[in-house]
């Protein structure tokens, strides 16, 4: 018979031993799973410390755009790149760059030496991006001993200057601040052997094409520098100033190229129609339902509207082209180390940022073209990761159509998040608030719960509810309408058992049977998709009299909706149909807290939105030229 110790022993030493079992078997799966993937880091010529660098970011194995091009970059060959948004185009140029640079065929010709000039330029459109391109810059290329530089506007010229006077490999900028050092004679180009320009729709877009057109012709002999061209985008116009930049026998890796969906695979696409009044009371509610505790972007379309959100969000910090460059770097950095959870920005954070655990992002209204929507959307679920992108829209204002067709994303339809969905979401945060709380404390408050729990005439869930609301601090359930989302307000369905066709024929129905002060009370009156009748909101106090009122008139039908149609969008309106003819009170926009703000573009601004803006999709190149200074992000 064995001793209890020996038991005890013997039971540790089958534990141990299960578990090196284990370990040896993980293992194992491991080696063969690498084994039997064509993308793993050791099939490709990469060398030792940049596979050592990988593993420590937890890279074994390429993404596709990486994989594809990866030997073409290496050989030499001129490349346009394109893939989905965080889908690591990035690393698909460093990588074989770098390689090139240390072993491949640039090793030969590259220079090296004190006041060397550099060997890679790297073009993105905003600083943040440089930033982000050249920290990848920095880590990889300082593996292997190559230096490089970030050159952006908005930064002292001094120690850029330094930087590039001892000599550097690589230098990462914005083209409006490579000119100028090219002016200063602080730069010299023409010894380069790669010229990237990534995200280079939005960069000629931006304006550019003169800047970048100075730029890149620096180069000495063209025939020695090997030209890469990568973004999620690429528009046919981008192809045609491609052709003038790249070599005839440029090779193509489009891992989007004529499938449908443009936009990222891995994110919730949702469209939720909104009043710019209503933006203020509506974003904290998306936010916490939607934002799986993670951090939030939201994209404004105007910088004052960015300012004036961050301003009214508790805890959120604005971006955008007016904010100074230095605040511009703390206000990313905290967000990217999670000193603050929600940015409010312009476009100037819609391309290339990449932002670890951005769970959700919330466009204010619909952008002006299909690629800002897509590579705002894209801010979320990179890498692998999901997320959720939630677009506001004003039926009545903008069409969501055109971004749906042109993307290829099916949106998924919501109206506002109701008490219950939100009580749910944020439940879960309390009882795992709750759940953190050590059991130590128990003793010291078991009596008083004893107490509550006796006193209430509760039962122990109901009262824990109750807790679990207070601990969140959400102890009172506004109702909110699904339409414009305002407080103790109710969403009616109008129907008359035939189309209708107009805004004006509709509050016709309603002045049949409701005093004029009752149809002035109704809010945000739009067309249902299908045409078959109108919704719109009424006060919840007043819903009876509403009811009542339409036993007076034959073949009406008013119904309390709990779940919003589709509705009709501008573009199908043919003009005229909305508001017109309707109280002025009663249209979509009242004057409640947040509708002095948040405003974005007026209705009027619709109309003009192609004639002077720098967003122009109509193949315009250089159009937006000397927008720049005055850009509204
Ligand atoms: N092979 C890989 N394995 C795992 N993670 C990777 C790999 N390559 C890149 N990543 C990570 O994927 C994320 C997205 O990469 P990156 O920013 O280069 O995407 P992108 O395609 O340029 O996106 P966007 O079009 O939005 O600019 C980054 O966090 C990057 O570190």
């Amino acid at each position: 018979m064995g001793t209890p110790n020996g038991d005890v022993r013997k039971k540790e030493e089958e534990e141990e031993a299960k578990l090196m079992e284990q370990e040896y078997q993980d293992k194992k799966e491991e080696e063969e799973e690498e084994e039997e993937d064509p993308n793993a880091v050791w099939r490709f010529r990469i060398s030792e410390p940049l596979k050592e660098t990988l593993k420590g970011k937890g890279i074994e194995s390429l993404f596709p755009i990486q994989a594809i091009t990866f030997d073409t970059i290496l050989d030499g060959s001129d490349l346009v790149g394109r893939a989905r948004t965080g889908q690591g185009k990035t690393l698909a140029f460093v990588l074989p760059i770098l390689e090139s640079l240390i072993n491949g065929i640039a090793k030969a010709s590259r220079k090296t030496g004190y006041r060397r000039p550099p060997s890679v330029l790297v073009l993105l459109p905003t600083r943040e991006l440089a930033s982000q391109v050249h920290s990848d810059f920095e880590l990889y290329g300082g593996a292997v001993g190559l230096t490089s530089c970030c050159l952006y506007g908005g930064a002292p010229y001094q120690s850029q200057e330094i930087k590039l006077k001892r000599g550097v490999d690589i230098v990462v900028g914005t083209p409006g601040r490579i000119k100028d050092h090219i002016e200063r004679e602080n730069i010299d180009l023409s010894q380069l052997r790669f010229r990237v320009l990534d995200e280079a729709d939005e960069m000629l877009r931006m304006g550019f094409v003169e800047d970048v057109e100075l730029i890149l012709g620096k180069v000495e002999n063209i025939s020695k520098v090997q030209t890469l061209l990568f973004s999620a985008t690429l528009p046919d116009w981008v192809k045609h100033i491609a052709a003038k930049f790249l070599k005839p026998d440029k090779k193509t890796a489009d891992l989007v190229g004529n499938t449908k969906m443009k936009a990222s695979t891995n994110v919730r696409h949702i469209v939720l129609p909104c009043t710019t009044s209503a933006r203020s009371r509506l974003i904290p509610d998306i936010i916490r339902c939607y934002s799986s505790g993670g951090r939030t972007i939201i994209f404004t379309e105007t910088k004052e509207s960015a300012s004036q959100l961050a301003g009214f969000l508790p805890g959120a910090r604005a971006l955008h082209g007016d904010i100074q460059q230095a605040q511009r770097e703390v206000t990313l950095s905290g967000f990217r180390s999670g000193k603050f959870m929600t940015l409010v920005a312009t476009n100037v954070a819609a391309r290339g940022l990449d932002i670890n655990d951005v769970q959700l992002i919330i466009q204010c209204e619909p952008p002006r073209d299909v690629e800002a929507y897509i590579h705002r959307s894209g801010r979320t679920g990179r890498a692998g990761n999901s997320g959720v992108a939630v677009m506001l829209y004003d039926p009545r204002r903008s069409s969501i159509s055109k971004i749906e067709r042109e993307s290829g994303v099916k949106f998924e339809h919501i109206s506002a998040p109701q008490p219950h969905d939100i009580a749910k979401a944020i439940g879960r945060e309390a009882a795992e608030m709750i759940n953190q709380v050590s059991d130590s404390v128990i003793p010291a408050f078991k009596s008083t719960a004893e107490e509550l729990l006796k006193n209430s005439g509760l039962s122990v869930v109901d009262l824990l509810a109750k807790a679990l609301a207070k601990a969140v601090g959400y102890t009172e359930m506004k109702k909110r309408s699904l339409l414009t989302s305002m407080e103790n307000h109710v969403t009616l369905l109008l129907e008359i058992g035939k189309p209708i066709f107009t805004a004006t024929f509709a509050y016709g129905v309603l002045r049949r049977f409701l005093a004029e002060e009752k149809v002035e009370a109704v809010k945000g009156l739009t067309l249902t998709a299908e045409g078959s009748g109108v919704v719109f909101d009424v006060p919840a106090e007043d819903l009876d009299t509403y009811l009542a009122g339409k036993d007076k008139a034959s073949s009406v039908r008013l119904e309390v909706l709990t779940a919003l149609p589709r509705l009709q969008e501008k573009d199908q309106s043919r003009g005229g149909r909305f508001g017109s003819g309707g109280p002025r009170r009663g249209g979509f926009g009242d004057r409640s807290v947040g509708s002095r703000f948040l405003g974005g573009r007026g209705g009027s601004g619709r109309n003009v939105r192609f004639s002077s803006d720098r967003f122009s999709n109509n193949g315009g190149i250089g159009r937006g030229r000397g927008i720049r200074s005055g850009k509204r992000w």
